[in-house]
């Protein structure tokens, strides 16, 4: 027999306390319909009254199979629940769902709100009264919870009790400064439940966790809550949330759906095919927010199945459990064997067959392996620019075709006045190829159609992709998608990294890498690596 339990994701209110994030209406919008669609229990779209955008965004609040909650905090002191303006812009958001933060923490009541510990109880009991005789669900988040049953227990008990009998639904414990640890936080919940001699226990399946990341522990301490007997989970996409964040959902929804004993226990609203989608939307919402992917997150990482060690990609070819604990696919990621110094004969064949190229001939595998690591010593990487790594397993092969020949190329970087007698800075790069035995000379400038400068490496890409004879139409699509420069210690002498990555009309992605201690001579290579791999295609 398993047993519910509750999503309740809060990325569009403490996701958007982390510092940097500020949704669009229009992003929250979205974000609410991936999380709907992901099967998320509720969500929580912010503070109606807080600021125009959560205001507009429950004006035109999306319709939804989770159940939409508003957040806001109780009632101040001094005045009814009734007159109470800030929990007014709430409830007037008429959302089904309304979750409370209050105090529970003797310490913050006292010197935060600087009221008594009394007039606190009443605030709580009163507010949560008026959301459920609005004919709302409550939901009471106890905002320092841990932290006050330490120092009084209780008195956080006593602030949950009120909640409890003026009919909060959900009784949410919160590790607000994140700083508990997770056993911590399953025996207060043992605690809790069993109650004491003067005090009946509180049933588990009215009570939720809400946690944050401040000592990188918030899923473990999420799962310690569960584990005791708490039935609902707050957290985020992503992890985001205020400071550190919260607890991600993104591990611990997989977690709970593909790993024992949460498998066999529990049943979210998420399917296994709704998981498929995981990555698609922990992408999305990094899109949005113009972050670069964690390569390294659990589940959803670039990463999270790239098996990089020759040992590993030997084993991986054989039976992939051996070295990954759920498939990829289960939530929507890939299994990678990249090539590096950290490769094997069984890395290179995987690779190979994956790019279509032949891996019988073991001695020429061995060249490519040697040049690798040779490379690699000098500041190559290439686990990262796969379509280099490509391009020399050809030339070790006796595969790869001589499309064209460069000649020489040229740089120029130039400050000067320009019409309006303001000083710009302006390049001019040369390339001279050789195609079909015809020397083709291109010249390209820096400055874009709205005149903006974007520097000598897109001058000296233009160029190069100006004139290429009877090969152009097949590069005239080529889109530059990103740039990464590195310094690096290749030996004793600084080098720099460069790795670009292109994209094709067609939704082709590659990466190529280029050394040398001069920018312009990195760039270029990783730019002419750019121009064979496409041809290839
Ligand atoms: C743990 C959490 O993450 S809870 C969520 C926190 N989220 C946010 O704060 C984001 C949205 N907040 C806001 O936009 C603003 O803080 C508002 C609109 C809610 C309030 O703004 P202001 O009226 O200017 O108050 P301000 O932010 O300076 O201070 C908060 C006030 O609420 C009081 N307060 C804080 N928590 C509670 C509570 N649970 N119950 C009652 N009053 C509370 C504080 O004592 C303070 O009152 P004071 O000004 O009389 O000292
Ligand atoms: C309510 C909340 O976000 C917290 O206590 O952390």
């Amino acid at each position: 027999m398993t047993e519910r339990l509750y999503l309740y994701d809060t990325t569009l209110r403490d996701g958007q306390q982390t510092q940097g994030v500020q949704f669009s209406a229009a992003e929250k919008t979205e974000i609410a319909r991936m999380l709907d669609a992901l099967g998320l229990d509720y969500i929580e779209g912010g503070w109606p009254g807080a600021n125009p955008t959560d205001s507009e965004f429950f004006e035109q609040a999306p319709k939804l199979d989770a159940t939409l909650a508003a957040f806001g905090m109780t009632k101040r002191a001094g005045r009814s629940a009734e007159n109470d303006d800030v929990l007014a812009a709430v409830l007037n958001a008429g959302t089904p769902s309304v979750c409370l933060v209050g105090k529970t923490n003797p310490f913050h009541v006292e010197n935060a709100l600087g009221i008594t510990l009394d007039e606190n109880l009443e605030n709580i009991r009163a507010s949560i009264a008026h959301v459920v005789a609005q004919g709302r669900e409550a939901l009471f988040d106890a905002e320092h919870f841990f932290d006050g049953y330490e120092l009084d227990p209780a008195y956080a008990r006593a602030c949950l009790d009120a909640a409890h009998e003026a009919g909060a639904r959900w009784i949410v414990l919160c590790d607000t400064n994140g700083g508990t640890m997770p056993a911590r936080i399953g025996a207060v919940v043992r605690d809790l439940i069993a109650g004491t001699p003067d005090r009946p226990g509180l049933p588990g399946d009215r009570l939720g966790i809400h946690t944050h990341n401040d000592t990188e522990q918030a899923v473990a301490g999420s799962l310690a809550a569960v584990e005791a007997g708490v039935r609902q989970i707050q957290g985020t996409l992503n992890g985001l949330g205020e400071r550190c964040g919260n607890a991600n959902l993104t591990s611990l929804i997989p977690t709970l759906i593909l790993k024992e004993p949460w498998r066999s226990r529990f049943e979210t609203g998420v399917t296994e095919e709704a998981l498929h989608d995981l990555l698609r939307i922990s992408r999305r919402l990094d899109e949005i927010l113009n972050r670069v992917p964690r390569r390294e997150a659990a589940y959803v990482g670039a990463s999270a199945f790239a098996h990089k060690a020759g040992l590993h990609a030997s084993a991986i070819l054989k039976d992939p459990t051996t070295y990954e604990h759920v498939p990829p696919e289960s939530v929507g990621n890939v299994r990678v064997v990249p090539m590096s110094n950290q490769a094997g004969l069984s890395n290179l064949r995987r690779r190979l067959a994956e790019a279509g190229l032949p891996g019988e001939d073991t001695a020429a595998l061995r060249r490519i392996l040697e040049r690798v690591k040779a490379r690699e010593d000098k500041g190559y990487s290439y686990d990262g620019a796969q379509a280099s790594f490509e391009l020399l397993a050809r030339e070790e092969l006796g595969l790869m075709p001589e499309f064209f020949e460069v000649k020489r190329y040229r740089v120029t970087v130039e400050r000067r006045k320009n019409k309006y007698n303001e000083m710009i800075t302006l390049s001019e790069a040369v390339v001279v190829v050789k195609v079909d035995g015809e020397k083709k000379l291109s010249v390209s400038e820096s400055m874009d159609e709205t005149g903006a400068d974007r520097g000598p490496v897109n001058a000296l890409s233009k160029a190069l992709f100006k004139d290429l004879g009877r090969y152009q139409s097949q590069i005239d699509d080529i889109r530059l998608a990103d740039f990464r420069v590195r310094i690096m210690q290749g030996g004793t002498e600084a080098v720099t990294r460069v790795i670009i990555d292109h994209e094709d009309s067609q939704g082709r992605r590659w990466s190529t890498v280029g050394v040398s201690p001069n920018i312009v001579d990195a760039s270029f290579e990783a730019l002419l690596d750019a121009v064979r791999w496409k041809l290839l295609q």
